[in-house]
């Protein structure tokens, strides 16, 4: 028994050590923990033992498998050959040795079921399937046919236990379930058999006609723009079979034969079953129908406030502080665009080329949450690398300016022209005279191999998103109120208010502005922000941003796939 005892010793390290010695091999963390506790499961370690002292009783004492006890008396009367006389004629273990036995012998293989003896002779392509059900779902839906009445398989999710087997096809009749008929069911009341149903279930099925060409779809990913639960869905067809997603979430799509339901599943998940979810165009249409009247409010009433909630300024390239802060109004429409509606990207992997042109670095936020300190932090940190764009005014020059230092000065006229000709990223007026941002300042700064920070008004990254640029966009959000009094009590802010633009420290009403400003932006224009800093600690807030570029410009990441075909 000792010996037994250190070989299942010797296993119990081995089983131990098994889930660590697997972790390179597996991908995701939910088999990971599968592993461990199956690695780890108490009745598998106990199972171990019992097979482990089977083993050594009657291999250690072939050959004397047949008639143990007998022989054991023969060898006569030493202390340890009593011990385990007495051991072996105990009724548990003799118990246990027979359930091993019975255990051992049994075969596992699946028992078919003789074919039915009363198969019509016109249903000669009849099916008998048997498929083991555990706790995963079928994976295939069922509907009534308008026409016939009969019980079709209507679907097929990707990767479901039904699509592994290969046994089941869209199309096919559903004539039994478990030798219950169901020709005079309905889909509901099948749906409650397949639900009881444990273990083994049979079908009888009568094959469509027309088999279910696989699917030669190149991959396609897309990036979700809006957040889905199929549980609060009204219409899909089932909700068990829906796929729950995030806004931001990487999907691969693997059918798109229905119109409105799409099959998809995780990027990031190695479950390879497919799930449910509405179709771009199906999306787009209910977004539709269900939101005309409050959109038009809501825009309305977020333009209202972003006067001087979204301001923004070209500050770090100015040289005079008295006039640095609000310098223009928005001119721009910002009207809610419905040709935007958020649903789904189509991405593709991208990983910068080295020498290749970098991506604009856009950020956003609320006023005052902290861009400027961070831009100039990133600028100070690698001069060489970070730039920022030189703006455009149609303000007189003074004299210790220099054209194309601190501003390129031009006349009111030109300024105009330009506006009409799309030159300006932004542009707005402030005291009479214009300033913006143009392109042409922006593709200066990227020619030069260097990474240009931008920050505009969230409602300008639509126009920015092109294969050109492939900007990165950047949301700084405010932390929570709270934060906010602590970490900002010696900070100054620019009032917007004031036309000398002189800082004061931060109200109350600047943080609760800053607050719901960032809640706004976030939940109008988060689909388009690639990563979101929130600036509390600002070391904490500066060392991720600096982190999160480093990895823009060497790492893949997902971008739209029409800005690799320009
Ligand atoms: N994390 C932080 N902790 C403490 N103070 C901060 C933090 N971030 C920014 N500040 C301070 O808040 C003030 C406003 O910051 P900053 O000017 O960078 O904001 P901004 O977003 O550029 O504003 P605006 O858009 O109005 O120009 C500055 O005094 C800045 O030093």
């Amino acid at each position: 028994t000792r010996s037994a005892e250190t070989k299942a010793g010797n296993l119990y390290e081995l089983l131990s050590a098994l889930p660590s010695q697997l972790q390179p091999h597996v991908d995701s963390p939910d088999d990971s923990t599968f592993i461990h506790d199956m690695f780890g499961e108490r009745s598998l370690h106990s199972l171990v033992k019992v097979n482990l002292l089977y083993v050594f009783l009657f291999s250690a004492l072939h050959p004397l498998k047949r008639g143990l006890s007998e022989e054991l008396q023969v060898k006569g009367g030493s202390g340890g050959i009593r011990e385990l006389l007495k051991l072996l004629a105990k009724p548990h273990v003799k118990s246990l040795l027979s359930v091993h036995d019975t255990v051992a012998q049994k075969s596992y293989d699946p028992d078919l079921p003789p074919l039915p003896d009363d198969i019509d002779d016109d249903e000669e392509s009849v099916k008998i399937i048997r498929l083991v059900k555990n706790k995963e779902p079928l994976g295939a839906t069922i509907k009534c046919d308008e026409h016939t009445g009969a019980i079709l398989v209507a679907r097929i999710m990707r990767g479901g236990a039904a699509d592994r087997s290969g046994l089941i096809r869209v199309g096919d009749e559903l004539r039994e379930v478990n030798g219950i008929p169901v020709d005079d069911k309905k889909p509901d009341e099948i749906l409650r058999i397949l639900a009881q149903s444990q273990g083994a279930i049979t079908f009888k099925i009568i094959p469509g006609i027309k088999e279910e060409a696989p699917s030669k779809e190149p991959k396609m990913f897309v990036k979700t723009l809006f957040d889905y639960e199929p549980a609060e869905d009204k219409v899909i067809p089932c909700k068990e079979a829906g796929l729950t997603f995030k806004r931001g979430d990487i999907l691969q799509i693997m059918s798109q034969d229905d119109a409105t339901w799409w099959q998809a599943k995780q990027d990031s998940h190695a479950n390879p079953r497919a799930g449910l979810i509405p179709s771009k165009e199906f999306q787009e249409r209910r977004f539709a129908l269900r939101q005309p009247a409050t959109h038009v409010f809501q825009a309305q009433k977020i333009s209202n406030r972003r006067s001087s909630g979204f301001r923004r300024s070209f500050r770090l390239s100015r040289r005079d502080k008295k006039t640095n802060k609000s310098m223009y109004e928005c001119k721009k429409s910002e009207q809610y665009d419905m040709a935007d509606v958020p649903t789904y990207e189509e991405v593709t992997p991208h990983r910068r080329q080295s020498g290749a042109m970098h991506r604009l670095v856009v950020l956003v936020g609320p006023a005052g949450v902290g861009l400027n300190e961070l831009k100039t932090k990133l600028l100070i940190s690698d001069p060489r690398h970070f730039s920022v764009t030189v703006p455009h005014t149609s303000r007189p020059k003074r004299n210790q300016e220099i054209d194309g230092v601190e501003y390129h000065f031009i006349s009111k006229n030109i300024f105009e022209t330009d506006i009409q000709n799309n030159k300006f990223v932004e542009h707005g007026e402030y005291n009479g005279n214009y300033y913006g941002t143009s392109l042409d300042s922006v593709h200066s700064v990227l020619s030069k191999n260097k990474v240009c920070l931008l920050d505009v008004q969230p409602h300008m990254i639509k126009h920015l998103r092109t294969a050109e640029f492939k900007p990165y966009v950047v949301f700084v959000k405010p932390p929570p109120i709270e934060r906010l009094r602590e970490t900002r009590r010696n900070a100054k802010v620019i009032s917007g208010k004031d036309d000398k633009g002189s800082a004061t420290p931060f109200s109350e009403e600047d943080f609760l502005e800053m607050v719901s400003t960032g809640q706004q932006m976030e939940s109008q224009y988060g689909h388009l922000f690639e990563k979101v800093i929130v600036n509390d600690d600002l070391t904490a807030a500066f060392s991720e941003l600096n982190g999160a570029l480093k990895k823009m410009e060497t790492d893949t990441h997902w971008i739209p796939i029409r800005w690799t075909h320009s």
